[in-house]
């Protein structure tokens, strides 16, 4: 396999023997999904080390148009920007107004743990340590997500977060986003934030065992919602510190990359909510629901 993917217009090259069938192939194989690749998919070593899926041959019959998913067109646009920076918090506002629908990449992840998936234990140790999950298993998630959605219109929040899940997605979906929105924010704000997200008070907590005694549940329900309280498993000090390192070291190069193609709008995201939603409205406008 080649480090590169071979262009659309490369000649016929003679096919590579997959040296341990990826589940890209796999599934490009299994008409049920109605999944299209755009090329062949083998195993390789990421920069980082991780393995990673790359495209092995092109044959013009599987050359996919772009922004074709299966039979769909769709219209996807990245968003971006530092953990706490108030991505998940403008998407919500953005389905509203524009119809769009969010896809948040960190969510698909924890409900895949949630889900008991043979991935979930993996997922959640590189989540607890604050790493990025191999794209292999993000892209999986979110290409089943946008096929699921009857929508052609998605928000993508939370990916592409390192080079490698850029190219990844690239390659195998063919899909290139309209624009990325990319939410700009000092790490103080952000860290201040994200301890915020994980606060509940203790009067909470009383009320909560308060509750569970009068419904004589304590034994059972109480450590559920102590554990549903707890909040984020990864929104403490460490792990925060260690997101920081990620998103400076991995993913601002992702920004950087699209930078260069003219398709960033970034967005002042320190101001309070209702005044960076003003901003993120002037760049959706002509995404406007028509009434
Ligand atoms: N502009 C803002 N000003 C202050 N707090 C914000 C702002 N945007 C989001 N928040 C709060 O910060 C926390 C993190 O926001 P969230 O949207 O979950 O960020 P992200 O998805 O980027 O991790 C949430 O508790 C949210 O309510
Ligand atoms: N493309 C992605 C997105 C998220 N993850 C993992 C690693 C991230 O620290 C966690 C949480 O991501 P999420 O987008 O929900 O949250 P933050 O933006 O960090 O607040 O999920 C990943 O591995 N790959």
């Amino acid at each position: 396999a080649t480090d590169r993917p071979t262009p659309q217009h490369a000649p016929r090259a003679p096919p590579t023997p997959p040296c341990d069938p990826s589940p890209w192939s796999r599934r490009r194989a299994d008409p049920s999904t109605g999944i299209r690749f755009g090329a062949q998919l083998v195993r390789r070593r990421g920069a980082m080390g991780t393995v990673v899926d790359a495209p092995a041959v092109v044959t013009e019959k599987e050359v996919v148009a772009e922004n074709m998913l299966g039979d769909k067109k769709v219209t996807v646009v990245f968003v971006l920007g530092g953990p706490g920076s108030g991505k998940g918090t403008q998407c919500s506002n953005i389905v509203e107004h524009f119809g769009f629908t969010h896809l948040s990449a960190g969510d698909l992840l924890r409900a895949e743990i949630k889900s008991g998936s043979e991935n979930g234990t993996m997922i959640e140790n590189m989540i607890k340590e604050g790493k990025i999950v191999p794209s292999e298993v993000t892209i999986k998630l979110l290409q089943q997500a946008m096929i699921k959605n009857e929508n052609d219109k998605f928000l993508i929040d939370g990916f592409p977060r390192n080079e490698e899940n850029r190219a990844a997605f690239e390659n195998v979906t063919k899909i290139s986003p309209a624009f990325v929105l990319f939410f700009n924010c000092s790490e103080e704000e952000m860290e201040r934030r994200l301890l915020g997200r994980n606060e509940v008070s203790f009067f909470t907590y009383v009320l909560m065992f308060g509750l569970c005694i009068l419904i004589k549940t304590t034994l059972f329900l109480f450590p559920t919602i102590c554990i549903i309280l707890q909040g984020r498993v990864d929104d403490n000090i460490e792990t925060i510190r260690k997101r920081f390192k990620v998103f400076v070291e991995s993913s601002l190069p992702v920004i950087e990359y699209y930078d260069a193609k003219d398709k960033v709008k970034k967005i002042d995201a320190a101001k309070p909510i209702p005044e960076v939603f003003e901003d993120v409205k002037a760049i959706f406008a002509p995404y406007a629901k028509a009434t």
